[in-house]
């Protein structure tokens, strides 16, 4: 300061002393109040000399003490004044304050630290915090004895560690390690961070300070969540500046990545496009910045593009630092988006069914409706929207009702089924309907709990039931009258298929038997002898099959009527029967065809006694209405196998055997022989022949006069048969009327011919020529047949012929065969007018009787007596009987067969008036009889 007290100069100590340079202002400003007045008395006494003062400087506001030493300008100084030397004696103290008060903080802080702290000098532990001791279980005295490596796992671990610290302290720097592994005293090891300083880094021998933190829960801590982020199924990344940082293997799984693509990966790249990216983060850092979380589901996008959905949470790592950047957890919500998606749809659907069912759904809770569909409110007469909450009681038409269906609905429900009822229901106008009703608990396990109802209007279908009930009642009641009649009607009914049995059996047996003679018939006898053939091939045995016809039975059957005829075949039924062993088969095959089916009968003696047994059986004559009809059989033999192997030719070399038997001359038997196929070959032909001869006019009359012996003139002509076949020529009459009898033909052939004789003798008489008799044969098959005199009387008036011009001839055999009925016939034709004789009178057994009241008018002696009449006494004598009793019976007499003069001599004298033969002329055909009749 100059003498005036002006401050010249300050150095910069004084200027933050005094808070700014106080250069050129007067020294007394620096002071404040009465400290003032004593620096300027001091000021003035520094002009003069030294001098040690204490003041106080205002500063700021604030008094700051200070010594000050002052002292003269030297006399060099080139100015009076004084030099001032401050010194803030407070800031010492409050140095010493402070410095204590840093030792006590110091030492509070060492004996608190949360971490262990050492200070060593080298080869020397000098002091550690209670801290320490506590991580190592050692005080610090006991350290301080205590050999280091004991702290560690091993003396190597200590070893390595000492060395690597030391040599960085050893260049002046920082130590520091992360995780180091010690050991506590009770041999429990844990990790702590070391960072260890020279206390004064450039003397190490000042010692060093260590600073040692517990981090093992740290560690384990970081261990954990390293754990959970590899094995969390969920994505989880950190991400700091918008790049991935780090991301587990929930991450690349979810997002497709492989191990280590992900690391500094734009985060934009997750999203799919760049708006969706900046959309979630400008929704996402504003709440960061506020220390929240962000919560949102979005698409997200995989490496290869497709997309996800993920359910993200966001957090910043530390609020308040953003730059330690975000946790984001993912996850993949894909599949349940598509299942949450599904389950929309369905509930979709459900709503619409809901809304649009034909049936009323209601849910009902504590015996109120939370809701109803449209149908339930149509239902139940409530306008949309408001059935919630009513009550189910009004939907009943009373309590009573309501308290039945509650009971059951509760038994149902508890026993877990769904209940389903039709109940009277009520409309809310008081109307009421029959529902069909079916509840079910949402939950089984609570019964009691919420349940769905289902109501169908069915009144309809109830009225329509009571109706079909009602007529159900009724026609129960009709059913029951008509049950009383059906009784008596199926008893009926009963007794008809009782009958309609026995009748089918009827027909059973029918078709297997002949209904005459009940005999097994041919399909029947085809059966057995198909069973039998079987069994003998099986046994190498033989049977054999004959077959039988009855002679002549066609002309008893024919003159005395079919009643005679079945007669006859009953009994030759019966004697067959009779005649073989139970264990043959005797059938008829129709008319007068029998067979006798012989099993094991093979050899000829065997085959012969059965047929001689037949014969016998048959030889008695059958007697029938005073008839005692004669009959006999041909019977034809084969046998199985030397004849034949199957039924058709066993029956067919049967059939020609007997036809052989019936060309041996009748009651006997034959054996089937080769040859005999030839001849039955034949007689079918001859059959077959026959019946087209007639169509096709192949038959001609011939005609041979019968002689008056005592005026040689022709008395009569008799009309003969022939048959012109193309091939054969004229066949001769006994070659063809056995097979026309044999089969019937000869009733419309023998027609034929008396028609063709009254319509030539027409002719004739029309020709001029004389009227003739005609001597017409009539067989006995014919003379019986029941349209014979019918057919005569027709041919009379069609062809106007004189009855007195014809004259049948009849067979002796044939008349006296069937008595009664032939004199009928007889009467019937001599009434007509027509003359009636016996043709081959003396070879059958006339009765006289008989013969005696036949209307008959001339008898003929057979050939057979006229051939041998000149050598053979017995004819001569049989024609002189003949003659007497034509005599005494006043009968003609015609002898026939006259060949010579001699025969003729003879005749005349036995009194014969008529007589025919070739002695006069053979038979001739109608030119050459005309032209005889015209001689
Ligand atoms: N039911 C019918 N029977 C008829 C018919 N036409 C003929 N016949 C019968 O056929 C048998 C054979 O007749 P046929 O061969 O014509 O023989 C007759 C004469 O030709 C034969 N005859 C006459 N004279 C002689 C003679 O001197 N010697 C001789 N060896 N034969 C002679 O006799 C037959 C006439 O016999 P009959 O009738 O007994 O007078 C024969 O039995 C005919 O009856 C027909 O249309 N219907």
């Amino acid at each position: 300061c100059d003498v005036s007290g002006r401050i010249i100069a300050a150095n910069a100590a004084m200027a933050d002393l005094a808070g700014e340079s106080p250069a050129g202002r007067p020294l007394l400003d620096l002071f404040t109040g009465r400290a003032a007045r004593q620096a300027a008395v001091e000021l003035r006494r520094a002009m003069r000399g030294e001098r040690r003062w204490r003041g106080l400087l205002a500063v700021n506001g604030e008094q700051v003490t200070v010594e000050v030493r002052s002292r003269p300008l030297p006399r060099d100084a080139g100015t009076l004044g004084a030099s001032f030397v401050f010194t803030d004696v407070g800031a010492y103290e409050r140095g010493q304050e402070a410095l204590r008060t840093s030792l006590c903080e110091q030492k509070a802080i060492l004996d608190h630290a949360p971490v262990g702290i050492l200070f060593t000098k080298p080869g020397l532990l000098k002091e550690c915090n209670p801290r320490l001791s506590e991580m190592v279980g050692f005080s610090a005295a006991e350290l301080a004895r205590r050999d280091p490596a004991e702290m560690f796992t091993s003396r190597a671990a200590f070893e390595a560690f000492r060395d690597e610290a030391f040599a960085a302290l050893a260049e002046g720097a920082i130590f520091e390690k992360a995780e180091v592994q010690f050991r506590h005293r009770d041999g429990s090891l844990f990790w702590a961070r070391v960072r260890a300083s020279a206390v004064v880094p450039s003397r190490r021998e000042d010692g060093t300070i260590w600073i040692v933190e517990d981090v093992s829960e740290r560690r384990q801590a970081r261990r954990e969540l390293l754990a959970l982020m590899n094995n969390s199924s969920l994505a989880i990344m950190f991400t700091r500046e918008k790049r991935i940082r780090r991301c587990n293997a929930g991450f690349l799984a979810m997002f497709g990545y492989e191990p280590g693509e992900c690391e500094d990966l734009p985060v934009q790249r997750l999203h799919p496009s760049q708006d969706d990216f900046d959309r979630i983060a400008g929704a996402a850092y504003p709440l960061f910045e506020q220390g929240r979380t962000y919560q949102a589901e979005a698409q997200l996008a995989k490496k290869d593009g497709t997309l996800i959905w993920g359910k993200m949470i966001g957090y910043p790592v530390n609020p308040d630092d953003p730059s330690h950047g975000y946790v984001w957890i993912a996850e993949d919500r894909t599949r349940q988006r598509r299942d949450e998606q599904s389950l929309r749809v369905a509930l979709q659907e459900n709503q619409a069914i809901f809304d649009t069912a034909v049936l009323g759904i209601a849910v009902v809770e504590h015996g109120h409706t939370l809701h109803g569909n449209r149908k339930m409110e149509e239902l139940f007469g409530y306008a949309p929207g408001t059935m919630r909450g009513v009550p189910v009681r009004s939907l009943y038409p009373d309590a009573e009702l309501w308290q039945a269906a509650r009971l059951d609905t509760a038994r149902d429900f508890a026993a877990g089924r769904v209940s389903v009822s039709e109940r009277l229901l009520a409309r809310r106008d008081g109307v009421t309907f029959w529902g069909r009703l079916s509840g079910r608990p949402f939950d089984l396990d609570h019964p009691g709990g919420r349940s769905l109802w289902l109501v169908d209007d069915v009144t309809a279908q109830h009225e329509a039931s009571d109706a079909v009930r009602r007529a159900r009642d009724e026609l129960e009641l009709r059913v029951d009258a008509r049950t009383a009649e059906l009784a008596g009607a199926n008893a009926l009914l009963q007794d008809e298929i009782v009958e309609r049995r026995q009748a089918e059996a009827r027909v059973h047996h029918m078709a297997y038997h002949d209904s005459l003679t009940g005999l097994p018939n041919r399909a029947l006898l085809a059966d057995r002898l198909e069973h039998a053939i079987l069994a003998a091939r099986r046994a190498g045995a033989c049977l054999a099959v004959m077959f039988l016809d009855l002679d002549r039975f066609k002309t008893i059957n024919d003159s005395l009527g079919h009643a005679t005829g079945d007669f006859l075949l009953k009994e030759v039924a019966s004697r067959l029967c009779r005649a073989v062993r139970a264990s043959d088969t005797v059938a008829r095959l129709g008319g007068d065809e029998f067979v006798v089916l012989v099993p094991g009968a093979g050899s000829r003696d065997e085959c012969s006694q059965v047929g001689d047994k037949i014969i016998e059986a048959l030889a008695a004559p059958v007697r029938f209405e005073g008839h005692s009809l004669h009959i006999s059989p041909s019977i034809g033999i084969c046998v199985f196998p030397d004849d034949g192997g199957d039924v058709d030719i066993l029956m067919r070399h049967a059939d020609a055997a007997m036809y052989q038997a019936k060309a041996a001359g009748r009651n006997n038997y034959q054996f089937f022989t080769e040859r005999m196929n030839g001849a039955a070959a034949r007689h079918f032909a001859l059959e077959s022949n026959l019946r087209q001869a007639l169509a096709k006019g192949e038959f001609e009359p011939f005609y041979q006069p019968i002689m008056d012996m005592g005026t040689r003139r022709v008395h009569a002509l008799e009309v003969l048969l022939r048959w012109r076949h193309p091939e054969r020529g004229l066949v001769l009459p006994d070659d063809f009327i056995p097979m026309l009898e044999e089969s019937g033909m000869i009733v419309p052939v023998g027609e034929w011919v008396i028609r063709r004789a009254c319509e030539q003798s027409m002719a004739w008489q029309r020709a001029g020529v004389a009227p003739v008799p005609l001597a017409i044969n009539l067989s006995a098959r014919q003379f019986m047949h029941r349209t014979l005199v019918a057919s005569i009387k027709r041919i009379v008036d069609e062809t106007g012929i004189d009855p007195a011009l014809v004259e049948f001839e009849i067979t002796e055999t044939a008349l006296m065969q069937h008595g009664e009925q032939t004199l009928d016939i007889l009467d019937q034709i001599n009434r007509m007018g027509m003359r009636l004789s016996i043709d081959d009178f003396g070879t059958g057994y006339s009765s006289l009787a008989y013969l005696k009241r036949f209307p008959v008018r001339k008898i003929k002696i057979d050939r057979v007596f006229i051939r041998e009449l000149e050598a053979s006494s017995e004819d001569r004598a049989i024609v002189a009987a003949v003659m007497a009793l034509a005599n005494s019976l006043q009968l003609q007499v015609v002898a026939e067969g006259v060949e010579t003069e001699e025969q003729l001599a003879l005749l005349r004298d036995y009194g014969c008036q008529y007589v025919q033969g070739w002695l006069f002329a053979r038979a001739l055909d109608a030119d050459a009889a005309q032209a005889l009749l015209v001689r």
